[in-house]
């Protein structure tokens, strides 16, 4: 039995509004000069009441991949509910525009709104494919025009990071994934983005603290190399006692630490002057200041002859005084191997000092990862638990555009078509509707039909044709 499902909603069953902000960017004359210069023309040409169909799609799949996630609608949505040209924008206009632009123009330009455009999408958050119309934008020519340089905006570069972070998503599992980028991000927009998009994509926070506030994201963080090499030694620590939540009562936590690092550089046969004490000290404080949240880093000097029983010893103690460590981030080096040694040297303590949730400390790993380095580090046996992931992410170093573009498809009521020598550019002409057949199991196909004839029945047969390929399916 074949299910179908419309795929196309009009704005009010869109809307959804679930951040309070708008980006304050987002306005009419973000856009390019040719689209007002096209709105005078039109306006002289006495065609702005033109009955115009836009639509709004992309021609291939980005990263080599079968897919990509539609993103960035609410942005759209909002969009078109403001838009209207402010006085300052058209003071602004008036300055660069030759002269002989008619002064009636500005006061019609004054008066646009989208409030009478037909505005049809896909939801939000759905994978979609090559051609098939995401947003279907339907109403006065002038004002779809104006809109096409901005909605391409707000869906490239979303829908891309959405698709890319849903790729890390499918690679890594089950694994937790943050989003590390902002300080490689393209500029402090472009980090918001990349933030709100691999959330929607599937990640399961970020270390944008604004992108939290903003979109309400979970927020994670650990610390920086700078942390640790900022103490050199234990007597820097200016305070040394912490509550021990056993017993109710402060108490120095720095002694029972050394104690245990005694023990772990005898056991894992370590060489005392290769553990560093800086590091240590740097642990104790940051344990210190968040006995309930303690996370190291641990690859600053040596990940297994000092980071890694620094970080035991620090956990051991705070074992004692009744708190629970969280675990540990490696930043550099064979991510698989070192994420076996650190689970290996957690196992042994563990069983050894009978504290079972040693076994399960929490291995991040972070450091120029990409979608190949984890599909990678799965074919390997690797112990890593969470993943943070910066440059790769947030500037989709794979492919950095999605080609989404916006083409007019009819014009009061007769189609349009855009010719060219590439068959892949030739535009699909006419007003159509989306439909997604389903079988038993998964998704079939999406079949688009002129928007006046009757949608496909479910249980009825079907007749698609591939728009550019001679082939015919029956379903
Ligand atoms: N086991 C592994 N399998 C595949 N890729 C890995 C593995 N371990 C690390 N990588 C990746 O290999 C690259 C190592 O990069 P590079 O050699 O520049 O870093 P590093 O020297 O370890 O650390 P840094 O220079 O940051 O101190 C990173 O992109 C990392 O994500
Ligand atoms: O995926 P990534 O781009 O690596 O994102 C995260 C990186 O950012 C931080 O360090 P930073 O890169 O600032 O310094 P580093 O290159 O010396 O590690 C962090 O320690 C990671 O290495
Ligand atoms: O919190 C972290 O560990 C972090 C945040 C941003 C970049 N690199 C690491
Ligand atoms: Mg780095």
């Amino acid at each position: 039995m074949i299910e179908v499902r419309r795929r196309f909603f009009i704005m009010s069953e869109l809307t959804n509004s679930r951040y309070n902000c708008q980006n304050g960017i987002v306005q009419p004359l973000l856009t390019d000069l040719y689209q007002i210069t096209m709105a005078y023309a039109y306006w002289k040409s006495k065609k702005t009441d033109d009955y115009a169909v836009f639509d709004l799609f992309f021609r291939k799949n980005p990263f080599s991949g079968e897919f990509t996630v539609f993103a960035g609608l609410e942005e759209c949505l909002k969009f078109i509910q403001k838009f209207r040209f402010s006085d300052s924008d058209i003071a602004y206009l008036r300055q660069i525009l030759p002269s002989s632009i008619e002064n009636e123009f500005y006061e019609y330009l004054k008066t646009l709104t989208a409030d009478h455009i037909k505005f049809y999408a896909v939801k939000e958050g759905t994978v979609v494919f090559p051609r098939i119309p995401l947003i279907r934008v339907e109403g006065q020519l002038v004002v779809a025009q104006l809109l096409e340089t901005t909605l391409l905006n707000l869906v490239n570069y979303a829908s891309l990071m959405t698709t890319n972070a849903a790729r890390y998503r499918l690679a890594a599992g089950h694994l937790k994934l943050y989003e590390f980028g902002l300080r490689r991000a393209q500029g402090p927009d472009g980090g918001l983005s990349a933030s709100r998009y691999s959330y929607i994509g599937g990640f399961d926070g970020t270390s944008n603290v604004l992108a939290g506030k903003l979109f309400h994201i979970p927020v994670k963080g650990t610390h920086a190399h700078a942390y640790i090499t900022s103490f050199n030694s234990i007597d820097e620590l200016q305070l040394t006692m912490l509550r021990n939540s056993n017993t109710d009562t402060d108490e120095n936590f720095v002694h029972p630490v050394l104690k245990w690092r005694e023990k772990l550089i005898s056991m894992f046969g370590v060489i005392l002057s290769e553990v560093s004490n800086g590091e240590l000290a740097a642990f104790i404080s940051f344990a210190i200041a968040f006995p309930d949240g303690f996370m190291a880093l641990v690859d600053t000097y040596d990940v297994k002859k000092s980071g890694l029983i620094n970080f035991c010893a620090v956990a051991l103690g705070l074992h004692d005084f009744g708190y629970k460590a969280l675990g540990v981030r490696l930043d550099s080096g064979d991510l698989a191997y070192l994420s076996n040694v650190a689970r290996e040297y957690f196992n042994n303590i563990g069983n050894k000092y009978n504290v079972p949730y040693f076994g399960k400390l929490v291995i991040m790993a972070s450091n120029d990862i990409n979608e190949e380095t984890i599909l990678s580090l799965n074919d390997q046996d690797h112990k890593i638990d969470s993943f943070g992931i910066g440059t790769h992410l947030v500037t989709c170093q794979k492919q950095p555009a999605l080609g989404c573009v916006y083409k007019m498809v009819e014009l009061n009521g007769e189609p349009r078509i855009k010719l060219s020598q590439d068959v892949g550019k030739v535009t699909i002409p006419g007003k159509k509707d989306v439909y997604r057949l389903y079988g038993a199991a998964h998704s079939l196909i999406d079949l688009l039909q002129k928007a006046e004839e009757l949608p496909p029945v479910a249980g009825q047969k079907t007749l698609c044709r591939h728009p550019f390929q001679v082939f015919l399916l029956n379903l």
